[in-house]
């Protein structure tokens, strides 16, 4: 298997669809889903680099797991589902401090999925169309979540980071809003991060050893008699 030579990371409640927004990009499709236990990863080649992307699982009892996920990660991908805005919140609570034990200059980006489930009477309501204020318009719902929640928490984290929001993308930039069911804005979510993410690599790579763990390393450690690790 190839090195990684820098680490994207998924995280994000249960159910948002981390696993389908990977699975779009990678195999350019959508299936159905089962809930992700522990962690999974896919390698990605991007130029002269390799991309490990690991997709985690939002269940809470796997949640012990992610900042390990996270240790050297160079993006993480905040995710949440458009139409929850607990999911949101959830970032905030329990996810950003598991990033941590990511790499000092991690980017992050913010991502609304199942876009299309929402469709215009997302936007404030239309006082010529008062049905559209309802809280349903046809089979579609409202969304629950506004982009400016999004930018919100872009800006909070940078506050929580120590970050000048003149030294960081802008968030309008890191703020996306995807459907993996469609693949609306997959492609563009992932590769923007990409490109921003190679010259963490270059200098991640300048400074030594990659801090992403390499598991075809691993070699289970011998068992002494008594029964401890050698
Ligand atoms: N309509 C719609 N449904 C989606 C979309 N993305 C995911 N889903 C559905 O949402 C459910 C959860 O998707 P997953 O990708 O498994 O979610 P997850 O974030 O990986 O969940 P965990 O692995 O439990 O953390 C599945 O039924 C998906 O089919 C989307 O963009 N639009
Ligand atoms: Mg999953």
């Amino acid at each position: 298997m190839k090195k990684p030579d820098g680490k994207v990371v998924l995280l994000g409640d249960m159910n948002v669809g981390k696993t389908s927004l990977l699975h779009r990009y990678m195999e350019k499709r959508f299936q159905e889903t089962v809930s992700t236990v522990g962690g999974a990863f896919y390698l990605k080649q991007w130029g002269p680099y390799n991309i490990s992307i690991w997709d985690t699982a939002g269940r809470e009892q796997f949640h012990g797991l992610g900042s390990m996920y996270c240790r050297g990660a160079a993006a993480v991908i905040l995710t949440y589902d458009v139409n929850s805005l607990q999911s949101l919140t959830e970032l905030e609570e329990r996810f950003l401090a598991l990033t941590d034990s990511a790499s000092a200059d991690c980017i992050f980006a913010i991502v609304g999925n199942k876009v299309d489930l929402t469709d215009d009477c997302a936007l404030p309501p239309d006082e010529n169309r008062p049905e559209k204020s309802a809280a349903s318009c046809g089979s579609k719902v409202r969304k629950q979540v506004r982009a400016e929640d999004a930018i919100a928490l872009y800006k909070k984290i940078l506050k929580y980071k120590m970050l000048d929001e003149k030294d960081v993308p802008a968030a309008e930039k890191m703020c996306f809003e995807t459907s993996a069911k469609t693949g609306y804005k997959v492609d563009y979510l992932f590769e923007t991060v990409f490109e921003m993410v190679v010259p963490i690599i270059v200098r991640q790579k300048a400074e030594g050893p990659p801090q992403t763990v390499d598991i075809t390393d691993y070699k289970p450690a011998k068992r002494t008699k008594s029964g401890c690790c050698a």
